[in-house]
């Protein structure tokens, strides 16, 4: 049996286009002792485009920056823990990802865990703005469709906002469409690409199956219903089968460092980068929207629209519409007036 970390620094390896002329680049992950973070600090210590890897949290992080700094690859890890080495922890990175706050428990939404992690993402945001204001920012905190506008807006307060730097991680989704359709349409599953657009939380899901890659003529209007609600409900099928012990973690921990991968290549100059990403959008008339983004040197370089849509989806759209603009407006609103 191959050894699986090996496949895995390998498959980060075949996505790498040229180590030669990568340049020195820090990661911080934020919330790094947790079931996202540690997992996601195992693959991003095993990224050849990571240089610097900073791992802080509240608490825990001495003994996963310990254990993972033993592994012989050239990132060099750093645990940090407490506000007060919040900054050291932070400075000189490139790409700062949250994973830090509450996971979901059987029967609450994601908009259950505001109270607790917009306060949190907001205190974060705000060392950012002070510590390393151009970095690329990879919001995982949940919910994302209100944690993404809060730290907008607390970079507009430091006067440090830059919207081509605010990334709202949705790769998840993704990840899910990916497998799911594979799954049904009998496809290899490493040859599949999906397009979700909208934002990340229950029918703000919106999988475009009409521009699946490769195509599939065997699946019926009924599957694709069946495959959008999976999709949509992904984050609610790990949530109940873990039973009160979290939501997803390995596969968040995965697609967090695929999305990371991205930024890095795109910060590293490499051409067609292209991931889906909840940012500051005009594609609709909402001010946040997730869809395909080509990301690049300055972070997005530009928001692609949505294509050619089927009836089915189309419908979803409109749907979608009313909860995310007040996820929005909720965002704003905290963290205008805290
Ligand atoms: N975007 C997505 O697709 C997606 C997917 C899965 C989970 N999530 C979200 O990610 C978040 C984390 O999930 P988890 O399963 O890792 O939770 P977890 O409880 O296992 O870990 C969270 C970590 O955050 C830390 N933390 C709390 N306050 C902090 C602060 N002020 N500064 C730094 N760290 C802090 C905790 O100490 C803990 O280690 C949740 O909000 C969850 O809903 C998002
Ligand atoms: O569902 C959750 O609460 C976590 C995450 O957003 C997910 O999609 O798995």
């Amino acid at each position: 049996m191959r050894p699986i970390l090996k496949s895995a620094s390998q498959l980060l390896r075949r996505r790498n286009y040229s180590s030669a002329a990568n340049p020195e680049r820090k990661v911080a992950i934020l919330g790094a002792a947790g079931g996202i973070g540690q997992p996601l600090a195992l693959l991003m210590k095993l990224n050849p485009l990571v240089s610097s890897l900073s791992l802080y949290d509240i608490a825990g992080t001495p003994g996963v920056a310990a254990d993972c700094s033993h592994i012989n690859s050239p990132a060099l890890a750093k645990g940090f823990m407490g506000d007060d080495q919040l900054g050291e922890a932070l400075e000189g990175s490139d790409v700062v990802i949250i994973p830090a706050g509450v996971p979901r428990k059987p029967g609450m939404t994601r908009d259950d865990l505001f109270n607790i992690n917009a306060g949190i993402v907001k205190a974060l945001c705000t060392a950012i703005a002070k510590h390393c204001p151009n970095a690329l920012v990879n919001m995982i905190s949940n919910p994302v469709n209100s944690t993404v506008p809060i730290a907008a807006e607390v970079f507009k307060k430091a006067g440090t906002y830059d919207e081509k730097k605010l990334f709202g991680v949705t790769t998840l989704d993704v990840v899910r469409a990916r497998t799911f359709y594979a799954g049904k349409a009998g496809v290899p599953v490493n040859e599949v690409n999906v397009p979700v657009v909208g934002g990340h939380a229950g029918i703000t899901i919106l999988p475009l199956f009409s521009q699946a890659t490769p195509a599939s003529n065997s699946l019926s209007d009924e599957d694709i219903k069946a495959l959008t609600k999976r999709t949509q409900d992904g984050g609610t099928e790990v949530v109940e089968a873990k039973a009160g012990k979290g939501s997803a973690t390995l596969s968040m921990a995965y697609a967090g460092a695929v999305f990371a991968d991205a930024c890095l290549k795109g910060l590293n100059g490499a051409p067609d980068i292209v991931e889906c990403s909840y940012v500051q959008s005009t594609v609709t008339e909402l001010p946040f929207f997730a869809s395909k983004v080509r990301i690049g040197k300055n972070g997005v370089e530009e928001v692609l629209g949505l294509g050619e849509l089927s009836a089915f989806e189309k419908e979803g759209l409109e749907k979608l519409k009313g909860e995310l603009k007040s996820s929005i407006e909720k965002g704003i609103k905290f963290a205008q007036s805290n």
